[in-house]
């Protein structure tokens, strides 16, 4: 039995011994607390600058986060409306960096009115009832949010606002790393054992499934699936977790994360006995999350293809963008023992579906796949709330090809303290395929569209069966580029938040399948996604962080194929680089362009809509409104997005109307227009 930790702790300060100096200028040890928010509600005192000592525990500063976004005006929201705020997969990440971004809100915003208690139902209430409150000031004051848009999306849109605001703010931080070391050895993280896995340029192993103890079944589904030896990952995860531990694992993308975690949580529902057919709440067994609708989708498949001789085990998918009764009622009909679900819409039906918490009362194994991005900010109070729905004696996989180190130590909050660090990717160089081709290129942005066009021209001619992404900031601007790549008479499709569900999985399943065709999407696409065979990752403007373009370049180079990555970004953005020195990326000289192309593309960009250039305006300023280096001066922010105007071949920049400027903070900024 694996040693578990009583669930309350009591934190006394002598334990520490210089814990009451970790006030407000010092919040390290607020910020390592927190993470470990599920497993130990801590409660601590510190000395308030002003001299009071206040009682707080840290989830009570969770709840204070909680109120602080209902109780927004907006007047006071700067946040960014335009861009693709909804975008289910996007803007939750904005708030990643709990060191630069949750501590500073706390600092800027704590005060004692939270009572700890029942923390979690009284935020989650208020921060439904704030987030429903301002997607109908949007829908009414501009029409920001549209009919599409999950809750969930709204409270993304919400915390990325809110976060890119404290962004901003100074953190003084000199201390860091020497509190950081005291406490990560006071709490034993530093005990936390890690494996590091030696990997060759294969993605496959010699090892096969059927040397360790599985079922005949799954491993006749394995062979069917043409699954002979595993993959790296697979190889180094599975007999860990076949012994019953808890496993965070990190490898590189299209490795084959997902069988790695889906087989031995089908190996835990096969050996669990089956429950009466008169129980009318018969328990999930296997609890699957996935960040995003398209990859829950993914997973599930991937999950009917190992179960293809267990005909007696069910997988469902409850996802956002479905109507909830209809998931209601397959759920009720059709019981299943493996659930697969999008955060938001499962902590919906823990909240609204009969039954479903006794269910999950059942679970034994949980699987956090892009665990990093789960566990980041956006997501956390969901997170949180399902945290809480399921049993603490349950075995945990958290899987990711990137887990930044302070997202490393937010893993505590879901994973036993015995749990094992599995690193199959060497730092650097080692996080992106050595077979995939890395370029960058710079170009003022009134070359992007042309330069776009011709590298597109360019691959297609040299690839009969080209298959490319081309990745963009927000949901507008991903429109406005299909629309643009679309009169160019390229074979384009489109993903993004902005789609109907239906939509979005009817492309997303012909892409799967086809060659010669462009999908041009948002950060909805970014991650797990598993289309195979595509050529080019085109990643326009700047990434939302090295994470992100680690995750979008992986949709080229599965499987040990080969791919090819551009990044294309303009003078002002290139600072990214620094966050990519260690990755295998080189300077592109730019493909020449000649001047019909550019004829052509300015004429193919008077074919689009005025409304779409109207929205992938707002949405372009929304975004780099809230990229700390750009949005921090909002002069040259406006003065950069007339340029992105400029480029789509407007003479005046659109007018945004005045309660959204308001709501990005850019009111009376020079050279904007407002209506
Ligand atoms: N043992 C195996 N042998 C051959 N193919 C495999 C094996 N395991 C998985 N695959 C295939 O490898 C591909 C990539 O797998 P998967 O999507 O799980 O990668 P991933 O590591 O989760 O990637 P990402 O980090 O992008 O989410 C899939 O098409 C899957 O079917």
């Amino acid at each position: 039995m694996p040693l578990r930790f009583p669930r309350r702790i009591r934190f006394f300060t002598h334990s520490l011994p210089d814990l009451a100096s970790f006030n407000s200028s010092s919040p390290f040890l607020s910020r390592l607390l927190t993470f470990t928010s599920n497993h130990f509600a801590v409660n601590f005192s510190t000395q308030r600058p002003n001299g009071g000592e206040t009682r707080r525990s840290l989830i009570e500063d969770e709840e204070e986060l909680s109120n602080w976004v209902t109780d927004l005006r907006p007047g006071t929201l700067r946040v960014n409306l335009t861009s693709d705020d909804d975008d289910d997969e996007m803007d939750r990440g904005r708030g990643r960096n709990p060191r630069n971004k949750v501590e500073s809100f706390r600092e800027n915003r704590f005060s004692s009115r939270g009572k700890g208690s029942n923390f979690m139902s009284r935020g989650l209430v208020r921060d439904r009832e704030g987030y429903k409150g301002l997607r109908n000031q949007q829908r009414r004051g501009g029409d920001v949010i549209d009919e599409e848009s999950s809750d969930e999306d709204v409270k993304s849109l919400v915390m990325g606002g809110l976060l890119s605001e404290e962004d901003e703010e100074e953190e003084e931080d000199g201390d860091y790393e020497f509190l950081k070391k005291k406490a990560v050895s006071a709490f034993g993280f530093d005990k936390q054992k890690k494996i590091d896995v030696k990997s060759s340029d294969s993605y496959l192993t010699k090892t096969r499934f059927d040397q360790y103890p599985l079922s005949p079944l799954s491993l006749k589904a394995l062979n069917d699936a043409g699954y002979e030896t595993m993959t790296v990952v697979q190889e180094a995860t599975l007999p860990i977790i076949l012994k019953g531990k808890d496993v965070l694992a990190k490898a590189k993308t299209g490795t084959g994360k997902t069988v790695a975690f889906l087989l031995p949580s089908i190996e835990v529902v096969v050996k669990t006995p089956p429950t009466s057919p008169d129980n009318k709440r018969p328990p999930i067994l296997a609890l699957v999350i996935c960040p995003t609708r398209e990859l829950a989708n993914q997973a599930a498949t991937e999950a009917n293809t190992l179960l293809k001789y267990h005909p007696t085990i069910g997988v469902q998918v409850v996802i956002g963008g479905t109507r909830l009764g209809l998931e209601q009622k397959r759920m009720q009909t059709n019981p299943c023992q493996i659930l697969v679900a999008t955060p938001g819409r499962l902590k919906d039906h823990i909240e609204n579906t009969p039954g479903l918490a006794t269910r999950l009362k059942g679970v034994k194994v949980l699987v956090l796949d892009e665990a990093d991005h789960l566990l980041d900010m956006g997501f956390r109070k969901d997170i949180e709330r399902i945290l809480s729905a399921v049993p603490k004696e349950r075995q945990t996989f958290l899987f990711s090809a990137t887990v930044p180190e302070e997202v490393r130590q937010m893993c505590l909050v879901a994973l036993r303290r015995d749990h094992e660090f599995i690193n199959c990717v060497h730092e650097g160089t080692g996080e992106t395929h050595q077979q995939v081709k890395q370029m960058h290129m710079i170009a003022s942005l009134d070359k992007h569209f042309s330069l776009l066009y011709t590298l597109l021209r360019a691959h297609i001619a040299d690839n009969v069966d080209y298959k490319v992404i081309v990745f963009c900031t927000t949901a507008m601007v991903t429109k406005l580029v299909a629309d643009l790549l679309g009169e160019l008479n390229l074979n384009v499709r489109e993903i993004h938040s902005r789609k109907p569900q239906s939509y979005r999985t009817r492309v997303s399943n012909e892409f799967r399948k086809s060659k010669g065709l462009i999908l041009v999407t948002s950060d909805v696409s970014a991650r797990g996604v598993d289309y195979p065979d595509v050529t080019l990752v085109l990643q326009v403007g700047l990434p939302k962080d090295r994470e992100q373009y680690i995750h979008r370049l992986g949709r080229t180079g599965r499987k040990g194929k080969e791919g090819e990555g551009i990044l294309l970004l303009a003078p002002w953005e290139e600072y990214f680089l620094s966050s990519l020195k260690d990755l295998p990326i080189t300077k592109s000289s730019l493909p020449p362009t000649d001047p019909e192309t550019v004829k052509k593309v300015q004429k193919a960009l008077c074919h689009v809509e005025m409304r779409n250039k109207e929205a992938a305006y707002q949405a372009w300023l929304g975004y780099y409104n809230s990229q700390k280096m750009i949005g921090r001066d909002k002069e040259r922010l406006v003065e950069l997005a007339n340029e992105f105007s400029r480029s789509m071949g407007l003479d005046n920049p659109p007018a945004i109307p005045k309660l959204i400027l308001g709501k990005m903070g850019l009111k009376n900024v020079p050279g904007l227009r407002a209506k």
